[in-house]
């Protein structure tokens, strides 16, 4: 073993094993400050295919080409938005009634996500349910060049899970060499002036490359039938704050979410015909533009089979272009007992795109 690779070895071990060395919660334990050095991700992934040997491998999904004639003197900025499904909720909460215990595993699980992430190597990655966030997400991502913020949900459902690793909420890291932190907000959503469970993070960045500014937002709306009025007005307050935080949409602005609401819903078309003028960037992979995806989630519970499409990546459609996204997983792909699986690590989907700026001024939001 080289010297790269043991203490390669030694760094995700390390994550491996802090719940048993530790006392307390684990999700409370900083990092060991020795473990801190900058981590080669090609080195990581293998270090997390080995863990997962015994699995089948990953599944190919491609980029699919939007805008090829559009011509960017910048590298693009690739966002990941993913609901990689709280380790609390799926092994005590979620009821995937197909989805083997093994497969939740999480020393394997945790690999398997790492490797989606390490994969697509997201310039901006917004994430819902991560219960995993100090001991895991945090000290790894933060050493392959990531700066991460995490606001746990106030009430989380996790916490109620014997043996949860503390409660899950929304987390959002972006690549400190590519990006400078102007502004960031925790924000709790409102529904009807009441606070509720739900919450978003927003932060206004600036390219180094380019020196334009943009804002990020990522957010995990209420679940559940019978609450559409609900996700709503969370809705209605997101957007209310984004409002703000864009300067009154002079700030271009991307949000990513599990709205936990199909097209459909209220919420869905106060974000698409919101002033901010927000598309969503998903509806480009279908033939006319203007469908979203048949699904983001696919899952079997004891009350049946929940294919829906929940996930967006919305963004200011004046000042941004999407060149790219990543292709969903074929139902064949997913296979017969859904998702999570032995191949998979969620019952989402994970959405990527890759942005550029237009080259517009910023007037033309
Ligand atoms: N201690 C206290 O005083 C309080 C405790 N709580 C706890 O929080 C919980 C509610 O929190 P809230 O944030 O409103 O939760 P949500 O209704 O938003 O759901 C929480 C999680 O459950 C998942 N979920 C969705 N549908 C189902 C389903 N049919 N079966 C199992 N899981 C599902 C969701 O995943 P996805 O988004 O992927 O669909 C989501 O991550 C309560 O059940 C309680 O446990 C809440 C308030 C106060
Ligand atoms: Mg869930």
């Amino acid at each position: 073993m080289g010297n790269s690779t043991s203490r390669l070895y030694s760094a995700l071990a390390k994550t491996l094993n802090s719940s048993t060395a530790s006392q307390h919660p684990e999700y409370l334990v900083s990092p060991d400050p020795e473990h801190l050095e900058p981590i080669d991700p090609k080195e990581l992934l293998e270090e997390c295919r080995a863990v997962l040997h015994t699995r089948p491998p990953r599944f190919q999904r491609d980029f699919v080409d939007l805008r090829a004639e559009c011509p960017s003197s910048h590298p693009p900025i690739r966002v990941m938005q993913w609901n990689i499904l709280a380790q609390a909720l799926g092994e005590g909460k979620d009821n995937f009634v197909q989805c083997p215990v093994e497969a939740l595993k999480w020393e394997e699980r945790k690999c398997l996500i790492l490797e989606e992430i390490l994969a697509y190597q997201p310039d901006i990655l917004c994430l819902q349910e991560v219960d995993h966030y100090f001991d895991t997400f945090q000290p790894l991502l933060s050493r392959l060049g990531y700066q991460g913020t995490f606001f746990p949900k106030p009430w989380s459902p996790c916490l109620d899970v014997e043996h949860n690793n503390g409660p899950d909420g929304c987390a959002l890291f972006f690549l400190q060499n590519r990006f400078k932190l102007v502004n960031s907000a925790n924000i709790r959503l409102t529904a009807m002036t009441l606070k509720t469970n739900q919450v978003a993070i927003a932060q206004t960045l600036e390219c180094k490359e380019s020196g334009r500014q943009f804002c990020i937002a990522v957010t995990h709306l209420k679940a559940r039938t019978g609450w559409e009025r609900f996700r709503s007005a969370q809705g209605c307050d997101l957007l209310q704050n984004l409002q703000n935080i864009t300067q009154g949409a002079k700030i271009p602005l991307i949000v990513c979410g599990d709205f936990n609401a199909e097209p459909t819903e209220e919420v869905y078309k106060h974000f698409a015909s919101s002033s901010l003028n927000l598309n969503s960037a998903y509806k480009l992979l279908s033939a006319d533009g203007q469908s979203e995806p048949p699904y983001t989630t696919w899952k079997i519970r004891t009350s049946g089979e929940c294919r829906h499409t929940l996930d967006y990546i919305w963004y200011s459609q004046r000042a941004l272009s999407v060149r790219s996204a990543l292709d969903l997983l074929t139902e064949e792909q997913i296979g017969p007992n859904r998702l999570p699986s032995f191949h998979y690590p969620s019952d989402h989907l994970s959405l990527v795109c890759d942005f550029s700026f237009n080259e517009e001024p910023d007037e033309l939001l």
